[in-house]
């Protein structure tokens, strides 16, 4: 924490009135060496690397060592990494138990992940271990066990027997294949380690932030991991790729235009989602990439319909309000096309933030200073307690 950049002197007059942006928007609040972004160019770097090379030419393994350690591994440190997160995919009995006795079937996804992580902690006897070799071994746990969570969730509310990891492949191959109870082709595999990729880190974000702030009080990774699943729930952050989907469904399902459906939208000033960014004004780079990538498999499954709708979407909203697309826009179709259900959509954002949240409580806890902001007070003062029975 090297930073405090804007600091209100105790019992200043300058307590009458906030004295912050309104979210903190533009608020430098700490520095880090994770990520950049450059929101006017549409820049964003993991640990120094542009985003569009990361994407083609490492995968989802390589990234979570690059942001837990600061550079890419070597062959022999992506093995070692790649053993130690095969070995921990497997849940505890008791966890699986929970899922399936404790967790109703119209749970929300993103609720039953959190409460199920939140439980990791029970079963871990390094939880409160705050050591960076136990915090990193906690890092790998999360990171391994988080997708066997989700596809077990996902299979026994649906009435099926939950898949147990294959012990073997990559964290994207094999949580499809936990998912859907058969190994994924190529293509499926190739495009979730990349969507792993593009989704693993953002800098402040409103989860990573919630982390660093748990984590900064010196609480644990768990709880520091449960609070930030809870942010990124929320549809102005990660859950917002659930409500793009939800969109284009109802106008397709409606047989809208897609036009006349956004101006609707706007003229009753409701947000369209998956546009629109706290720090990009150019287009997010992550939304380049996925646009790419759904065009590919728009061809490979002959259904351009969702890329098309997107790109009318994306224009005009573009056109009508200058806010480009953000990382939820398309990542929402390319999901839609494999297959996977639409609530899922922010649980697997969480697969991958995992790595970024982590990285960021390991950076937090080595030079570590309590987070506390202050409010600018404008409520009364002055008042007098009127006894109960005359209120
Ligand atoms: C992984 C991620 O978290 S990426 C973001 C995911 N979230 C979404 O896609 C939800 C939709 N987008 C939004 O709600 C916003 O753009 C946010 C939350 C991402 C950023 O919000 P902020 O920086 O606080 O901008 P804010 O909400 O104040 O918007 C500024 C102006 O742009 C408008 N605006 C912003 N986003 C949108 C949008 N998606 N649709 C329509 N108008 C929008 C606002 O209505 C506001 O207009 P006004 O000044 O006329 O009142
Ligand atoms: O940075 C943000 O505010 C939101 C975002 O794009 C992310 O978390 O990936």
């Amino acid at each position: 924490m090297a930073q405090t950049p804007t600091q209100t002197p105790a019992g200043s007059a300058a307590d009458a009135k906030p004295k912050q942006a309104a979210g903190l928007a533009g608020v430098v609040a700490l520095d880090s060496g994770i990520s950049f972004i450059d929101g006017a160019k549409g820049e964003l770097l993991y640990r120094g690397y542009e985003i569009s090379d990361l994407a083609k030419n490492t995968d989802f393994e390589e990234v979570a060592y690059l942001l837990w350690n600061g550079d890419l591994p070597s062959q022999s440190e992506l093995n070692e990494l790649q053993s130690q997160l095969r070995a921990e995919r497997a849940l505890h009995p008791d966890l699986l138990d929970h899922l399936r006795h404790h967790t109703p079937e119209n749970t929300n996804p993103m609720a039953a992940l959190r409460t199920a992580v939140s439980m990791l902690a029970h079963y871990d006897e390094e939880a409160d271990d705050m050591s960076r070799e136990a915090n990193v071994r906690k890092a790998v746990r999360l990171t391994a066990k988080m997708p066997t969570i989700v596809a077990a969730f996902d299979r026994i509310r649906k009435g099926k027997e939950p898949v147990a990891p294959s012990g073997e492949g990559s964290a994207a191959a094999d949580f499809l294949y936990m998912l859907n109870g058969e190994k994924p082709g190529p293509s499926a595999e190739a495009i979730m380690d990349a969507a792993l990729v593009l989704h693993a880190e953002h800098g402040l974000n409103a989860s990573t932030f919630a982390a660093r702030v748990i984590g900064a009080t010196l609480s644990d990774m768990y709880s520091a991991i449960t609070g930030a699943i809870g942010a990124l729930k929320g549809p102005l952050h990660g859950g917002a790729n659930i409500k793009v989907m939800e969109m284009l469904l109802d106008i397709d399902e409606k047989g809208a235009n897609a036009t006349d459906y956004i101006d609707d939208m706007l003229s009753r000033k409701e947000k369209v989602m998956g546009i629109g960014h706290r720090v990009y004004t150019a287009l997010d780079p992550r939304a380049t990439i996925l646009r790419d990538m759904l065009e590919d498999l728009s061809d490979e499954k002959g259904d351009r319909k969702w890329m098309e709708m997107s790109d009318t979407i994306r224009q005009h909203v573009l056109d009508a309000k200058g806010l480009n697309a953000n990382v939820d826009f398309y990542s929402a179709s390319v999901y839609y096309l494999l297959g996977i259900e639409t609530d899922l959509y922010t649980p697997i954002f969480a697969l991958s933030r995992i790595t970024g949240w982590t990285a960021h409580l390991l950076e937090q806890w080595e030079d570590n200073r309590l987070i506390r902001p202050r409010a600018g007070y404008n409520g009364p003062k002055g008042l007098t307690v009127t006894p109960l029975a005359e209120r």
